[in-house]
């Protein structure tokens, strides 16, 4: 017996305009596989799509050992049809044994790869396809259809049809049009989908490159010194790979400058570079900032947010500062720069990224690792290429060239005429040791422009060098300077210092005369090591 084109598809015209307004993939697949199989005797209709797999998914595939197109996979996104028996009448479920087909394996395989439609009229006479016979015959399947969603040349995915009736030729004409027709509406929702994506990454990106504007610091790197040079040819041979880079160096020696020359000269420049200083992150919203969470996940989420791996996707994240994250985000973010996937707080969907990390340090991270206070692993990923920044005081060929930026980029800023650099400065400038690096030097020649009224350069420099302040602002009761320190003795010092600049600058943190500014360290950073002391700034 045949069964009449009506009975098994209702009615195909109402189908095709279905599906023709329905632009939202996760409505219209499902409305799809419902529209096919109203009569009971379409045993089930399924559709397959194709996308790159989630490296997890390969790690895990029972097809593995068939596979041999790993960066293409069919997944199985909707389900619909009657069964005779087993638990689920409707067999809606897409995550059963067949979630998953390798391009080019079994009948969905090969459709998919051939862009050819296959046709079983009588399955109990041709097993050449049949993967489960007992399937077949429990279940009275009597034929297959499976056509491919063919759209400008491409297969998108696959359409096939169980069903308890052979299949007239009229009935198999209305089929094909219905997969153009909804092949056409899969790459319009798709389109659409981009659209959305794009636009709402857009206004996270505009969210915070507002956000940044404010802080973003300026120019190229300046400087000649053979060490420098040296940065910038290493620069030049990492940028345009996707390796990990490790920035080390003293705090204020320039380690965000080289993460963004690493950027721009990167293939990923018109792409965004994020940054998070770590130091800066409450640690209650460490997994928030970096991954993202969906409305309600926790209180105070009141709307889905993208962290910041999502924002960098095509770009580079930088890490500031990351000798400061928790141990436990540790061993997440481990998880993600290794399978390039990550879930958003409180949701199941696994995302793909493609992030270029940068990280940056003014600590000794190796040793920090090898103490157990930062992941061994972690450290490994990201020190793939490590660029050390040496301090100022051991380049003291670039204070010229650098002086003389600032005092022209602070003169123009401020309306001055540019103010001459004697020899008898830079000597000056070069004798003192910096130990707030280039950006100690940026603020002194500010300060110096804003006081140097009369047209001659002034500038106030603490004349001792940081070894003697060390010396006169050593604890009493740890001794010489050529004493080695116990960590628990540098803490302490640290502590004591920290608490010294506060009461210096009456409990200022920021801005000019501010204990960051004092200490040479970026406020954020202050205030992290102040919680981690359990400081605060006015006693
Ligand atoms: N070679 C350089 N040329 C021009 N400006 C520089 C150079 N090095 C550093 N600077 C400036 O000095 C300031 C401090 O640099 P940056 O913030 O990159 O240091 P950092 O090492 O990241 O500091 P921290 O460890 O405190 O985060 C910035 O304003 C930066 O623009």
């Amino acid at each position: 017996m045949h069964i009449e084109k009506q009975a098994v598809f209702g009615d195909p015209k109402a189908i095709l305009l279905a599906i023709s307004g329905q632009h939202h993939l996760p409505e219209l697949l499902p409305l799809a596989v419902r529209l096919l199989a109203p009569d009971p005797r379409v045993a089930l209709a399924r559709i397959w799509l194709r996308r790159p797999p989630l490296e997890s998914d390969c790690g895990r595939c029972r097809m593995a050992a068939e596979c041999h197109h790993r960066d293409n996979c069919l997944y199985l996104v909707a389900s619909y049809g009657h069964a005779l028996h087993g638990q689920d009448p409707h067999w809606e479920g897409t995550n059963g044994a067949f979630r998953r087909m390798p391009l080019g394996v079994r009948k969905i395989g090969h459709i998919a790869s051939s862009g050819e439609t296959v046709q079983i009229d009588d399955v109990s006479t041709d097993l050449r396809w049949i993967v489960r016979p007992e399937w077949v015959r429990d279940e009275q399947i009597r034929s297959f259809f499976g056509l491919p969603l063919r759209y400008h040349n491409e297969t998108l995915g696959v359409l096939a049809l169980f069903s308890r009736e052979a299949m007239e030729d009229s009935c198999r004409e209305w089929l094909r049009m219905i997969a153009d027709h909804l092949a056409a509406a899969i790459a319009n929702a798709r389109s659409l989908d981009e659209i959305e994506r794009l636009k709402a990454r857009l206004q996270q990106e505009n969210e915070y490159l507002r956000e940044e504007v404010a802080v973003a610091s300026f120019g190229e790197l300046v400087g000649n010194s053979p060490a420098l040079q040296m940065i910038s040819q290493q620069i030049d041979l990492v940028a345009p790979t996707d390796s990990s880079v490790l920035i080390l160096g003293e705090s204020g020696t320039g380690k965000e400058l080289i993460a963004r020359e690493l950027h721009r000269r990167s293939n990923r420049s018109d792409r965004p570079l994020i940054k998070v200083n770590c130091a800066a992150v409450p640690r209650e919203l460490y997994e928030s900032e970096f991954f993202g969470h969906s409305k309600g996940s926790f209180t105070g989420a009141v709307r889905d947010r993208a962290g910041r791996f999502e924002l960098a996707d095509g770009g580079t994240l930088f890490l500031d500062e990351i000798g400061e994250i928790p141990l436990d985000l540790q061993a997440k973010l481990l998880r993600v720069l290794q399978e390039g996937e990550l879930e958003r707080i409180g949701e199941e969907q696994t995302r793909r990224l493609d992030v270029r990390v940068i990280a940056a340090t003014n600590r000794n991270l190796r040793e920090e690792a090898a103490e157990g206070r930062f992941r061994q692993d972690l450290f490994y990923r990201l020190s793939v290429f490590p660029i050390e920044l040496a301090p100022l005081r051991e380049r003291v060929q670039d204070i010229p060239l650098l002086a003389e930026h600032f005092l022209t980029r602070f003169a123009r800023q401020l309306g001055r005429k540019p103010l001459k650099l004697t020899l008898a400065n830079v000597q000056r400038l070069q004798r003192y040791a910096w130990p707030g690096n280039v950006r100690e030097l940026q603020h002194v020649l500010e300060r110096a422009v804003i006081i140097s009224t009369d047209g001659k350069l002034r500038f106030n420099l603490p004349e001792e060098r940081p070894s003697d302040r060390l010396r006169s602002a050593q604890p009493s009761n740890a001794a010489r300077t050529d004493q080695v320190l116990s960590d628990q003795e540098v803490r302490s010092f640290e502590k004591e210092n920290i608490r010294r600049a506060l009461s210096a600058s009456g409990g200022k943190v920021y801005g000019s005369g501010g204990a960051a500014e004092r200490l040479g360290l970026k406020p954020t950073t202050l205030l992290s090591r102040m919680r981690a002391f359990g400081i605060q700034a006015r006693p």
